[in-house]
């Protein structure tokens, strides 16, 4: 399957992605086509055994002939749609297993601007939502959709073999609706459509911070109503719902009046024709059953056209998330010469032209400790991120060891790197996976590194010591504990390079005092960049850079910071008068 796709109907990219998935299809299409067939042979014999009844002589033995060809039909048939269908889902969940899987390495290859600037409900609905109505498509419609085409060709052609003239008055109805049908779903739905799928994005937002912003909205006092995003997107959606079934009634009332009666014309023109000998009983039954029965399918159809408006649309947005263009990166290993860390005039912006880091200039030497530090907002934690290259700079460079971050495979960057996240995240499997997170150590590297961080007595306490899982009832663990286990993989790692962003952010006294000890081994003859809040952390940095709205403000040791720098005195005093503060 390949990513980078022209704008192509989504049916035909569905059968792109379906790849060699496409000769099941074609056999499930073809089954299903033959199940159409033989479906109509029990209504002919029916006509052939009324048209024997209605003889002067009635031959029994050939009714009961036509009465056993009409079973056999009926089992062959049912039996055609059985594999078609099994052929229809087993290469739909195929096909839904090969886009998941290529979704999911998309996603990782992208970059995290890209990433964090979607929301997760957006994601949400991609990967599951319309990933999910690609499934139902393939393994339901497509058969529906072949049967609802060649029933009634077949239909049609055989009713003109009977009577030329009633199976031109049953086509009538139909060519009625070839017209009205592409109206009631054609271009007007477009814009339709793309509401809807927008609308469903939104509402998938708005449950996702729903439930995260839970504890919060608890704490005051709001509920799902006065949630104003959630309540705002469920109104929305609610709204679009009541319009779209406003706008498609009138059209729908139509159609079904003119599939409810489309037997009249037949009926009148029938009888007529009958009064007048034209026209024999049998064949007239036979119209009144068969001549209408293709319209049927069409129901089928005219569902079909929405639906395949919406996977357009959602096979539009698979596509869209699998064109962006992956992160840049070289495929060769390289050699740094040691793992110093330089900024080299460096400018970012995560929007346009709003510039939160501006023309940024330092180096960070091998195995020193550089400590950021500065107000709220002036580009600390961005500093650490784009060294981790989860954004790409937008004007200037970063080295490492005297290479360009750009120039490594992400892989090794990765390797060089650990970071210390101010939120910790584990995940759903036990203690010990939640600290090897599938590096390739061995069971007593993974208990050091747990004592070194000073987890590892608390792991021991808990009900099934290392193979506990987390997250299971009654398996709690504070921030400050959660952080202590984030810095045993990066004890683990071991990686020449250590981002913390405010590690002690959740420790209690006790807490940051086994963090400090914990830090203490993973620093050790490391590259260390600490993003800081609390100045009495970092007093004994190599180096401590003062970030002011995105530029450096100031750049030193403590010493020459508490000379020379007015925005470090006063973050320092302010540092002071808080540790001093009592209630
Ligand atoms: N993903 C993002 N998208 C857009 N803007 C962002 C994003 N992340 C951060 N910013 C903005 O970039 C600026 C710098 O943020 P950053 O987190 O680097 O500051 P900081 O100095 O680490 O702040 P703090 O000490 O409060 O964590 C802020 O104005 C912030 O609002």
């Amino acid at each position: 399957m390949s990513e980078k796709q022209n704008k192509k109907n989504g049916i035909i990219r569905l059968l792109e992605i379906a790849g060699a998935k496409k000769i099941m299809l074609f056999f499930s299409a073809l089954f299903a086509t033959l199940h159409a067939f033989l479906s109509l042979i029990p209504y002919i014999l029916v006509f052939y055994i009324i048209k024997e009844l209605t003889k002067d002589q009635v031959n029994f033995d050939v009714t009961q002939h036509y009465i056993i060809y009409a079973i056999i039909a009926a089992v062959i048939s049912m039996f055609l749609l059985f594999v078609s269908g099994i052929l229809s889902h087993i290469a739909a969940y195929n096909i839904l297993f090969e886009l998941r899987k290529y979704i999911a390495n998309k996603i990782g290859r992208m970059s995290m601007g890209h990433l964090s600037n979607k929301s997760s409900g957006a994601l949400k609905k991609i990967l599951a939502d319309d990933v999910e109505r690609i499934e139902n498509f393939i393994a339901h419609q497509i058969p529906d959709f072949v049967k609802a085409v060649a029933l009634p060709i077949v239909t049609i052609i055989f009713l003109f073999t009977q009577d030329w003239r009633l199976a031109a008055i049953s086509f009538v109805p139909l060519l009625v609706l070839a017209v009205l049908l592409p109206k009631m779903y054609g271009g007007n739905n477009k814009q339709l459509i793309q509401d809807y799928h927008q609308s469903l994005e939104d509402m998938n937002a708005g449950i996702v911070e729903y439930v995260r912003a839970m504890p919060v909205m608890k704490i005051f006092g709001q509920s799902a109503e006065t949630f104003d995003k959630y309540g705002n997107t469920v109104k929305c959606f609610n709204g679009f719902v009541g319009e779209w079934v406003k706008k498609s009634t009138p059209g729908f009332a139509i159609f079904m009046s003119f599939t409810s009666n489309a037997m009249l014309p037949v009926l009148a023109f029938g009888l007529f024709l009958y009064f007048r000998n034209g026209v024999s009983l049998p064949t007239l039954l036979l119209f009144l059953i068969l001549g209408t029965g293709y319209i049927k399918p069409l129901f089928v159809l005219s569902n079909m056209g929405m639906q395949i408006s919406i996977i357009n649309r959602g096979v539009e947005q698979i596509d869209n998330l699998l064109n962006h263009e992956d992160l840049q990166e070289n495929t060769i290993y390289q050699e740094p010469k040691n793992f110093t860390v330089e900024f080299r005039e460096v400018s970012f912006a995560y929007q346009k032209n709003d510039l939160v880091l501006q023309d940024v200039s330092f180096e960070v030497k091998q195995n020193t400790i550089t400590a950021l530090v500065g107000p709220s907002g002036a580009g600390k934690s961005t500093v650490g991120q784009l060294l981790a290259r989860f954004w790409d700079v937008n004007h200037g460079e970063i080295y490492i060891g005297g290479i360009d971050i750009k120039e490594y495979p992400t892989q090794q960057l990765m390797e060089m790197i650990s970071f210390v996240f101010q939120d910790s995240f584990m995940f759903q499997q036990s203690m010990y996976d939640n600290i090897k997170m599938g590096m390739n150590r061995t069971k007593d590297e993974v208990e050091t590194a747990a004592k070194a961080a000073q987890i590892h007595d608390l792991i021991l306490s808990l009900p099934n010591g290392y193979d506990t899982l987390f997250g299971q009832s009654g398996v709690h663990l504070s921030g400050g504990e959660q952080q202590r286990f984030q810095l045993a993989r990066a004890i683990l790692k071991n990686a020449p390079i250590l981002i913390l962003d405010e590690a002690t952010a959740f420790a209690d006294p006790e807490n940051e005092y086994k963090i400090q000890q914990a830090f203490g081994k993973l620093i050790k003859d490391k590259t260390v960049i600490i993003i800081a809040h609390r100045l009495s952390t970092i007093v004994d940095a190599d180096q401590i850079i003062v970030f002011d709205k995105g530029q450096i403000a100031a750049l030193g040791n403590q010493q020459d910071l508490l000379v020379e720098s007015e925005l470090y005195q006063r973050m320092w005093n302010a540092h002071i008068r808080a540790k001093n503060f009592v209630m």
